[in-house]
């Protein structure tokens, strides 16, 4: 990813150090089949509505029960297709915070599993990477490729506010989850949003 920016290789390697304080974890989620009237009051949704991870990068290990589904930029949720021992690579908020807006958090989902699955419990195993608590989320403007696309030193936050850390944006986000009240989109009704920080938080219906 830091080639991508055309910085040297090790650019998030530093970010993300063993020894520094930070919280970089790993969540084992076990799904359990559930009665037709639970999954109508959640309308089919397992884990939280479309959602973004609040880290850097988040690896999922493929599951052959499907139910991971992601947001593409038409709109259209697609289903993450099983691959044996392969790892599914996410963005997360602050992969997108870091290189400016160049790579987009990966707004993702759990569903309830296609009718032949549906019967089937589902492990998930994911590696949540999140960059050292003192690392400030403004975007990597030595980056050339930031450069020549024009992002501006404060990138996704007002001009002016303060960048937060990636220790202060994880406790925001934790802090404020399920707390805020969300609003309907004006621009799409099926998403509901609110305000972290001076950014605009989205979730997906
Ligand atoms: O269970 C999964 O496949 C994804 C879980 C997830 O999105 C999360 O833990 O943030
Ligand atoms: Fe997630």
């Amino acid at each position: 990813m830091a080639l991508g920016l055309e910085l040297p290789e090790e650019t998030f390697v530093k970010l993300h150090e063993f020894d520094a304080v930070g919280e970089t974890h790993v969540r084992f989620l076990k799904y359990h089949p559930r009665p037709d009237e639970d999954e109508e009051k959640t309308r089919g949704v397992w884990l939280s509505k479309g959602h973004t991870d609040l880290g850097t990068v988040t690896l999922l290990y493929s599951q052959a029960v499907s139910a991971l589904q992601v947001l593409g930029v038409d709109g259209r949720w697609r289903w993450v297709k099983h691959v044996d021992n392969a790892l599914i690579v996410n963005a997360g908020d602050g992969m997108e915070f870091l290189s400016g807006g160049y790579y987009r958090a990966t707004v993702h989902r759990v569903v309830q599993p296609p009718q032949d699955q549906r019967n089937l419990p589902r492990l998930s195993i994911v590696y949540l990477g999140l960059a050292n608590d003192d690392v400030k989320l403004a975007p990597l403007v030595d980056s050339p490729v930031l450069q020549r696309i024009g992002v501006k030193e404060y990138g996704r936050f007002n001009s002016g506010a303060e960048i937060p850390t990636m220790e202060m944006w994880r406790k925001a986000r934790t802090s404020t989850y399920g707390q805020n009240e969300l609003k309907v989109s004006e621009k799409d009704k099926n998403v509901e949003e609110e305000i972290i920080n001076g950014v605009l938080l989205r979730h997906y219906n």
